[in-house]
């Protein structure tokens, strides 16, 4: 039976609760092991222990030195590449070919470009001419802004907790992590790499537990924490904005959203099905940034629902080392609920449903899983549940649309605003609509390609705040201004 323990100070220690819980294999149901739930003493001593490394020799350290270790994190994570591997398939259920193109390489990937970032990030500095005829010179120093808080998904665990983790230690600070308790082997399994490459102690640390009333609360709760980055479910952010409030502490929120994706005639068809398929459907639905709308220009509407169809019913679920499995299964037996809900509650709206609906046939072995067909439906008003309401299912629903001025009134009628993609060869229509689409992030002719010097968050109720590259220091550092008199 595995366990998955604490990461305090250096060691792996249990909660003084005893107190566990299981992590189960989504593909099965099957139990991995159990977790050690963290209670208010195992978070007060990570905090201490993140607040003790700051003033020791991690503190101390030069940033060239402090980039060394960061890149000695990246290369034991490419070494371990397989144990990485293993661990987020076996928590997520996600087939091999996304775990190993997409969630490991980019666990590495997060520490490099900000390792890259924070070495080449200049300062600003200004010379100005003072009143008695001499002058004074003004420069910026960032300093890290202490203890980070670092509330991650179950979605992506590892890249999702070290595109935190990277650029919170590459700008000095030091870590709580607290990953969700569906998915802890991969930050646990961190530790490991943390110790490895002689990281100072106190520096990373990870609590397991819950939301209300468990670990996340009282870390979000701490007057230790400087500061909360956090991805997840909107309701959740909102709550620990509250909790960040105490203190006046600054929050990086990346939440939740109900993506738009708008298909027009003159499309090039193809990459708008090939990544129409991705964006819909790819680690089932469960990306923050996948299309759950798709509008589609009427003369094509018909041809891409078709085509939509038949990419989705060729998705095989399965075992993830399978190679011909193109689906995993949902995080949960209780997502699996929440998403066939919806998926009831659009036929009961009256949705024609084009493909999917419910569960796939699985094998007996694989039954106990949280299976769900992809999904997709027509016919639904824009006041539908499954066209307002983030699913984070393999599912979408599909309507025409005539004029531009219509298409932009609906992908922006809805209260979040994260991710957007456009398919037209109209170069400057793609420009026109991405300046006046409301969200974060707008992809024209591509999905989820990312540039990891880019400002990546959402608008509206999908976020506040932006990290990637440079704009990962405006909340990992405090800008201080200092200035000289001549
Ligand atoms: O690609 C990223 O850096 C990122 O944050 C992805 C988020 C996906 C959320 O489901």
């Amino acid at each position: 039976m595995k366990e998955f323990l604490n990461f305090i100070n250096g060691e792996y220690v249990r909660g003084t609760s005893g107190k566990t819980f299981d992590d189960i294999n989504p593909v099965d149901g099957s139990l991995i092991g159990r977790i050690h739930e963290a209670g208010q003493g195992e978070v007060n001593a990570a905090v201490a222990a993140a607040q003790a490394a700051l003033k020791g020799d991690w503190g101390r350290l030069a940033v060239v030195e402090r980039c060394k270790l960061l890149d000695a994190v990246a290369g034991e994570i490419n070494r371990r590449f397989d144990d990485f591997l293993q661990a987020e398939i076996a928590d997520t259920g996600k087939p091999h070919h996304l775990a190993s193109h997409v969630d490991i390489p980019r666990g590495a990937a997060n520490f490099q470009i900000f390792i890259d970032t924070i070495k080449s990030t200049a300062t600003e500095s200004f010379n100005m001419r003072t009143p008695d005829g001499k002058t004074a010179l003004s420069y910026g120093v960032r300093v890290p802004r202490g203890v980070i808080a670092v509330v991650c998904p179950w979605n992506l665990p590892l890249l999702l907790m070290t595109w935190k983790v990277g650029p919170a230690l590459a700008c000095g600070n030091t870590v709580v992590v607290k990953p969700s308790e569906e998915t802890p082997a991969t930050a646990t399994l961190l530790g490991e790499v943390m110790n490895a490459v002689g990281m100072p102690k106190g520096v990373y640390n990870v609590v397991h537990g819950f939301g209300p009333g468990s670990a996340g609360e009282f870390l979000t709760r701490h007057p230790g924490v400087n500061g909360i980055t956090f991805t997840g479910e909107t309701r959740t952010g909102s709550a620990i904005m509250k909790a960040a409030a105490d203190g006046v502490r600054p929050v990086s929120l990346e939440m939740g959203g109900k993506n738009a994706a708008v298909v027009f005639a003159d499309c090039d068809f193809q990459v708008a099905v090939d990544t129409l398929t991705r964006s819909c459907f790819e680690n089932a639905g469960q990306v923050c940034l996948g299309t759950e709308r798709v509008y589609v220009e009427r003369p094509i509407f018909a041809k891409l629902v078709a085509a939509l169809k038949e990419r989705a019913e060729t998705m095989k679920p399965g075992l993830p080392f399978d190679k011909d499995t193109k689906i995993g299964p949902l995080i949960s037996k209780k997502h699996q609920a929440k998403v066939l809900g919806l998926y009831q509650k659009a036929r009961d709206e009256g949705a024609t449903i084009v493909t999917g609906g419910g569960i796939p046939d699985m094998p007996e072995a694989l039954r106990g899983g949280s299976w769900v067909q992809p999904t997709i439906w027509t016919g639904l008003p824009e006041t539908a549940t499954v066209v307002t309401e983030e699913i984070f299912g393999p599912c979408c629903h599909i309507s025409p649309f005539d004029t531009e001025e219509e298409v932009l009134g609906k992908v922006n009628a809805n209260r979040y605003g994260l991710a957007t993609a456009v398919f037209t060869q109209d170069i400057a229509r793609a420009n026109r609509l991405a300046h006046q689409i409301e969200v974060g992030l707008c992809w024209i002719n591509a999905w989820f390609l990312r540039d990891l010097r880019t400002p990546f968050g959402g608008s509206k109720q999908s976020g506040i705040g932006r990290e990637g590259g440079v704009h990962s220091l405006e909340f990992y550092t405090e800008l201080r201004n200092v200035m000289v008199k001549f």
